[in-house]
């Protein structure tokens, strides 16, 4: 049984077959930079905790400056052994290589509603497609993964363990420098409704006018990202396309909207996107950290940039903008 999702019949019954095997590069090599001469920041955690208060303060200068002017950077030395990475990939790939009738069909858990997504339903144009599928499950989830998935259930709670403390920390620091409430933050592994999304990217099959994942922000406070060797992962700066070279001991961490907002402003989520991979796949887990549906969102800070929203509405709105846009419009939509 075939385990890839349907992905050219789905594409071009959306947009007819005329768009299969174009060989047009508009949208994906147009602006890439590969990297050359810019490095995203990288920030060593060993000196949080070193005790040398000089390398401590050093570390956090550096992660603020980073979240201000780029939104992204990459962590080394955060503690998380690489077993725990290995044994996670081992599950996402099990997950990913079931047929892809029980992906659609099962649940892995109690929860109601089905947490495997492909393609995009909602795209109006081929460059909103994204040749990728996708497990979501929530903090809240992770208890009613059924038993026959042990293995499963045993992994992801030891993986959003070692993430969580990890994000605990970055929140904190970021948080503390631009007023957050020292409470805030205090207990991430609580915010159940934060998520790990674990994405496998397919190989091109038509025109790379295909994204793995298309241009978008998180709405998430924080994302922190593991993905393997082979790359793909653009982040925006300056109106350019920057790749993010994978590395195998750093995780890579971005700002959120969500942070963008409490910041009022002063840390950047930014627009990212994933590039399909050439004759290979390609697989990452990102964690989510998110509020509650109904926590109310407002900015530390004055004059306050954004109008206090729930999280609920922020989502509803971007679930809107993507319906009739085919992209979210994202926190401009809140300014005061
Ligand atoms: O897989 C990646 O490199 C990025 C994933 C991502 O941006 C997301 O899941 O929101
Ligand atoms: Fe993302």
């Amino acid at each position: 049984m075939a385990s890839q999702p349907p992905f050219k019949t789905n594409f071009s019954s959306i947009f007819g077959s005329s768009f299969l095997g174009s060989t047009s590069d508009s949208n994906t090599n147009s602006s890439t930079i590969l990297t050359a001469g810019i490095k995203l920041p990288v920030i060593d955690l060993s000196h949080l905790t070193s005790g040398e208060e000089v390398k401590r303060k050093r570390c956090v200068k550096q992660m603020v400056e980073a979240a201000k002017e780029w939104g992204f950077f990459q962590i080394v030395n955060h503690g998380i052994p690489k077993e725990v990475f290995e044994m996670m990939f081992l599950e996402e790939k099990k997950l990913f290589d079931r047929p892809f009738s029980a992906k659609v069909r099962e649940n892995f858990s109690d929860s109601s509603k089905n947490s495997y997504r492909w393609g995009n339903p909602n795209a109006t144009s081929p460059a909103q497609y994204s040749l990728s599928e996708a497990f979501h499950i929530t903090l809240s989830e992770i208890s009613t993964i059924s038993d026959y998935r042990n293995n499963l259930r045993k992994t992801v709670e030891m993986y959003v363990q070692e993430i969580t403390r990890v994000a605990q920390m970055i929140c904190e620091i970021l948080g503390k420098q631009v007023n957050v409430n020292s409470k805030y933050f205090e207990n991430i592994w609580e915010l159940k409704n934060s998520f790990l999304r674990l994405n496998k990217y397919h190989p091109r099959v038509f025109g790379s006018e295909v994204f793995g994942l298309v241009p978008h922000t998180d709405s998430s406070f924080l994302t922190i990202l593991f993905q393997d060797q082979i790359g793909g992962l653009e982040l925006k700066k300056n109106g350019q396309w920057i790749g993010v070279k994978p590395c195998s001991e750093a995780l890579t961490v971005n700002i959120g909207d969500m942070f963008q907002a409490l910041s009022n402003g002063v840390y950047q989520s930014v627009r990212h996107r994933v590039i399909s991979p050439v004759n290979t796949e390609r697989l990452s887990i990102a964690f989510f950290v998110c509020p509650y549906q109904e926590t109310e969102i407002e900015c530390f800070g004055n004059p306050k940039k954004y109008r206090r929203f729930s999280f609920r509405e922020y989502k509803k709105q971007s679930e809107r903008d993507v319906k009739e846009t085919g992209d979210k419009v994202g926190l401009s939509r809140f300014l005061i």
